[in-house]
């Protein structure tokens, strides 16, 4: 088995090292652990965002774990291409159309404003090879308005049936192994894809009887599943809707440094990483929380390995250590005031503890 790390950028890098300090607890079994570059980093070594070798190394790979990839800095980037194009070329090089993001509330969320939605289990099940993060025509040009001529920009939202069904068919399936309901989440009152979504993702239900389905627009789920996390399952969303909704619903369990990912392609090959940035604000701090990266470690270790036992070792020694961290004044993304060495420091006496 061959695994490709991707630290990446900002307090990537930080959180990569106690994913892998984890990883090598599980050592001394064939796995073959290649680390390489992407984004900013990347750029300022070798003049591109994503290097050749990354690409070869990748597709040659079982699993992917990434830290995270973005700056925003000034940079001379190659065709204006951002650090974060990288991400989305490896997403979509890889097939993996769909990303899962656990909104897992242990019984004792951190922070106290959440309390009320500790023991909710949401899976999101969003389409990541789509909609407007790749849809063409994209760019800004030059247009004539009545006195000038002036600068704007435009983007396409595009989805076919066939990536709707496929994604839709993932979560109604999913649904079947945990609460038996759907949430499809979208902008049908005002957007066409948005119209054929609804369509498609409702005509493929008709297969799933068993399956509850129901439709929201999404400016009324997001107020929805954050008063109500408990009425809510599988929640079916797009890639801009569901980036947006991932980042709000990590509020539920606490903090987006807690909240891992994987994203699926029909290989069986996988890209696991945490739903957050790389936080330029914090990065060399050494006060990142680590514990997205880590959980995400877990999903690559049951997903893509099938390591079952030790992915659930790796996801209890983090409730545990979530459960004892100390919570007092942690801003927006932290878990805790606790550095980032010492969760993962915790992390590992757990798991010599359990083992
Ligand atoms: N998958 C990826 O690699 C992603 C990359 N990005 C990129 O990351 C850069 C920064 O984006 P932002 O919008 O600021 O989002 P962000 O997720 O990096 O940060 C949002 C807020 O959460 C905090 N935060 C995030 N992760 C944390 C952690 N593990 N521990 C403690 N605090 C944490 C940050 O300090 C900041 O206050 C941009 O270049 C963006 O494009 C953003 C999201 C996902
Ligand atoms: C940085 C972007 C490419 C994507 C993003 O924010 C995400 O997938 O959560
Ligand atoms: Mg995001």
């Amino acid at each position: 088995m061959r695994i490709t790390a991707i630290p990446g950028d900002g307090i990537g890098p930080e959180v990569m090292r106690e994913a892998l300090r984890v990883l090598s607890f599980f050592g001394g079994r064939e796995l073959k652990v290649d680390v390489a570059h992407a984004g900013r980093t990347a750029h300022d070594a070798s003049g591109h965002v994503l290097p050749e070798i990354t690409e070869r190394l990748v597709l040659d790979s079982d699993a992917v774990l990434l830290g995270a990839i973005g700056d925003n800095r000034p940079g001379d980037y190659e065709d204006g291409l951002r650090p974060e194009t990288a991400l989305l070329a490896l997403r979509k090089s890889m097939g993996c159309s769909i990303n899962l993001r656990p909104i897992l509330c242990t019984a004792q969320p951190l922070g106290s404003r959440y309390g009320y939605a500790a023991g909710s289990d949401i899976l999101i099940v969003r389409e990541l090879n789509g909609c407007a993060y790749y849809g063409r025509p994209r760019g800004t040009r030059l247009v004539h308005a009545p006195s000038a001529i002036v600068p704007e920009g435009f983007d396409t939202m595009r989805y076919s049936d066939a990536e709707v069904r496929r994604v839709a068919r993932f979560a109604l399936e999913a649904a079947r192994h945990r609460r038996g309901m759907v949430l499809s989440v979208d902008k049908a009152n005002v957007l066409s894809t948005s119209r054929l979504w609804r369509d498609s993702v409702a005509s493929t239900a008709c297969e799933y009887t068993d399956v509850h389905l129901e439709h929201c627009y999404v400016d009324s789920a997001s107020v929805e599943i954050m008063t109500r996390p408990h009425d809510y399952d599988v929640v079916l969303t797009g890639n801009l809707f569901g980036d947006i909704l991932s980042d709000q619903l990590s509020m539920l369990p606490g903090s987006l440094g807690m909240l891992p990912s994987a994203a699926v392609g029909h290989n069986g090959r996988g890209l696991y990483e945490p739903v957050h940035g790389s936080a330029p604000s914090i990065a060399g701090l050494g006060v990142a929380c680590p514990i997205a990266a880590i959980l995400s470690l877990a999903m690559l270790l049951r997903h893509a390995l099938g390591w079952h036992a030790e992915a659930a070792i790796v996801d209890a020694a983090v409730e545990r250590v979530a459960r004892a961290l100390p919570e007092q004044g942690v801003p927006y993304g932290k878990a805790s005031s606790a550095s980032t060495s010492e969760v993962g420091d915790a992390v590992m006496a757990e798991l010599r503890y359990m083992s």
